[in-house]
């Protein structure tokens, strides 16, 4: 008997995996690039590789404080008279003679005519006359103008995220100001009648309007130039209005709210009237009714209104589409293996983002703990987690001791 497909059978929904390389198809990297001031460069993305315009170290540097003299000198003996000081900032402006040695601090130039440097713990000093210690070789602890770099050598290529390293080399090399990729922008609104703003008092059915600020943060993170438009009502010509004021001012809008099938869920609906929807629904929880599209010039990202389905769909689909946005590399994730303490609860079917607690036991070995109840309304699930523990799409419930893969939060949802 032939097998036949079930007429019954409910369209599966789209692995997120799949909506990731569906989602990066359809971005390109911005091609506007500007300088900015090196103070105000952190979190941005290198326009174009950097060349050094000199030399790293500038010049021959002693890397101890010590004593600078001529290696060959030592086939005389370890006798040197002592005839100058060099200090960082203050060469030493005499001449070198043979057997002759001067006083040298870290970071100063080592005086032409002399190779090598002895650190002071392993000299004796007795007024002007000096016994070196031999060291191990010629140009012991001298640091080589250009060693590091070439004038004209490659420090930095372009795509790279200038953090705190890329701060100091960019300074090292005299960099004032550098050129960028242009900061991606991104409106973001809220959709629901029963939020309120911090600061507000509730009336009974209200809630306090949180994911405007998770949202809010995460793209502080991401680096990007954001426009909050506030709270929309759930009336379509209001989310029509917003829709329009976001794309016509951003390259990304986003929403929250609104995506699934409640009587007062538009967002969806007015999407698909004033732009295009290209995917809406994955097998992905918390946040199935993730909605992807675009609206004029901008793509469209419908995050679900539950608290923690919002922050997990901004991270998983929206943190790589900023990324490729904005010129960087995509990174695979870092995923670990951690053993399970406590029983998991999943029912097969969706890709699960359960959030953990991520730690090292008494015996090195690396575990993990889900933070507590899981619900997509439980932001504190979140707060409380370093980690993700990502449970495969067909998978079950899962016993306490079995090997679970972890992602480790990274810098965007990390402190
Ligand atoms: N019949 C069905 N109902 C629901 C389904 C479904 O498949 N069939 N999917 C559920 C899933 S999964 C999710 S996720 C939610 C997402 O719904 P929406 O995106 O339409 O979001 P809302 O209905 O507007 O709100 C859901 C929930 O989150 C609260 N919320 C909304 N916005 C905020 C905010 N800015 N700050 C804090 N909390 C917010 C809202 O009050 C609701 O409690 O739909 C399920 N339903
Ligand atoms: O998929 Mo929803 O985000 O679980 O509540």
């Amino acid at each position: 008997m032939s097998m036949q497909a079930d007429p019954c059978a409910k369209p599966s929904l789209m692995h997120p995996d799949e909506a990731i390389i569906k989602l990066l198809e359809q971005v390109r990297p911005l091609d506007e690039s500007e300088m900015v001031q090196l103070p105000h460069a952190l979190g941005r993305v290198l326009a174009e590789d950097l060349a050094s315009s000199i030399d790293l170290p500038p010049f021959d540097n002693s890397a101890m404080d010590g004593y600078a003299f001529r290696f060959e000198d030592l086939t005389q003996g370890n006798r040197f008279t002592l005839i100058g000081q060099s200090f960082a900032g203050h060469p030493f402006e005499g001449e070198a003679g043979a057997n002759t040695c001067v006083r040298i601090m870290t970071g100063a130039p080592v005086p032409p005519g002399y190779d090598t440097v002895q650190m002071q713990e392993k000299v004796e000093v007795d007024g002007d006359n000096i016994v070196i210690e031999a060291p191990k070789a010629l140009g012991a602890n001298v640091r080589r103008r250009g060693e590091e770099v070439k004038m004209g050598g490659k420090v930095l290529c372009a795509g790279t995220q200038i953090g705190a390293a890329e701060m100091g080399v960019l300074a090292t090399i005299g960099a004032s100001q550098v050129r960028v990729t242009r900061q991606v922008k991104v409106a973001f609104f809220s959709t629901g009648d029963e939020l309120r703003p911090v600061g507000s008092e509730l009336a009974p059915g209200q809630i306090y309007d949180s994911n405007r600020y998770s949202i809010q943060g995460l793209l502080s993170r991401a680096n990007v130039e954001w426009i909050d438009l506030g709270v929309i009502e759930d009336d379509p010509e209001a989310i029509r209005a917003a829709f329009r004021n976001a794309s016509a001012n951003a390259d990304m809008v986003i929403t929250s709210g609104g995506v699934s099938v409640g009587d007062a869920d538009f967002t969806k609906q007015i999407l698909d009237e004033e732009g295009e929807i290209t995917f809406w629904k994955l097998a992905i929880k918390p946040g199935k009714p993730f909605a992807f599209g675009r609206i004029g010039d901008a793509v469209f990202c419908g995050l679900p209104g539950n608290p923690v389905s919002s922050m997990v769909t901004f991270y998983k689909l929206v943190w790589p589409l900023l990324n490729k946005m904005q010129g960087l590399p995509q990174v695979k994730p870092l995923l670990l293996r951690a053993k399970l303490k406590g029983n998991l609860r999943k029912f097969p079917g969706r890709v699960e983002y359960q959030r953990g607690v991520l730690s090292q036991n008494a015996q090195g070995e690396t575990e993990v703990s889900v933070t507590g109840g899981q619900g997509s309304g439980m932001l504190t699930s979140m707060s409380l987690a370093n980690c993700f523990i990502i449970l495969a799409q067909e998978q079950g419930d899962t016993p306490d001791g079995s090997l679970v893969t972890v992602e480790p939060f990274n810098s965007v949802l990390a402190l």
